[in-house]
């Protein structure tokens, strides 16, 4: 039982707690500075029943492993490599934000409206879905932090499969709203999702 007061269960799920809460603060802050405060609703904490359900699971199986197989934690280069994977995530999000400015909404836009532009330049020039590829990392890189084996490969399979649905309906509109000007930078660009092109 001691285990789940020790220093590296303090350090490992303090760590977790305050990525989340960094996370979701700063979408909530940034969605206000770029729509103003009328515009923006509790949605835009990004926070769905499925999403805390995994992050609960992961908890748990963070406390069941740190009870039963405590030196399985104390890989501190694994621990470390999450923690670098949640900072990558979180820049290349968050630069995609700041970049893509009033384009960028939580959700989809299936009308085009004026102020919509084509955004292809910053982190977009490289990447079509940075904030998908940085959340992506940020994910998967919580529960490497936490040295979960069963939810990271859980994380990987689940948050791939969601960005693969959603970046096929987004485009769909992205060709309606964009033509050829968004076949040609579609061609020149990845998604930033792996085995997506
Ligand atoms: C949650 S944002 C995600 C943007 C992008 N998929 C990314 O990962 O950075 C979704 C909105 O961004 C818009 N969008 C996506 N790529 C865009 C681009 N290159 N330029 C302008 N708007 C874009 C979509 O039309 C959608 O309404």
């Amino acid at each position: 039982m001691t285990e789940i007061f020790s220093y590296t269960a303090c350090r490992q799920l303090s760590q977790m707690f305050f990525a989340i809460f960094f996370f979701h603060i700063s979408e909530l802050i940034l969605a206000i500075a770029i729509h103003g405060k009328t515009n923006v609703t509790l949605s835009s904490l990004l926070i769905s029943k499925n999403y805390i359900l995994a992050m609960i699971c992961s908890v748990v199986e963070y406390i069941v492993e740190i009870y039963f197989f405590p030196g399985l934690k104390e890989h501190w280069w694994i621990s470390n490599t999450g923690l670098l994977m949640v900072i990558i995530g979180e820049v290349i999000r968050k630069l995609a934000i700041v970049t893509a400015g009033r384009s960028f909404t939580h959700l989809i836009k299936v009308h085009h409206e004026e102020h919509h532009k084509l955004v292809t330049h910053g982190v977009y020039a490289y990447i079509r879905h940075p904030s998908y590829c940085g959340f992506f990392i940020w994910s998967v890189g919580t529960q490497i932090m936490l040295c979960n084996p069963l939810s990271t490969l859980a994380f990987a399979l689940v948050v791939w499969r969601f960005f693969q649905q959603r970046i096929r309906y987004e485009e769909f509109f992205l060709r309606q709203f964009f033509g050829s000007e968004y076949e040609e930078y579609a061609r020149l660009t990845h998604s930033g999702i792996p085995f997506l092109k």
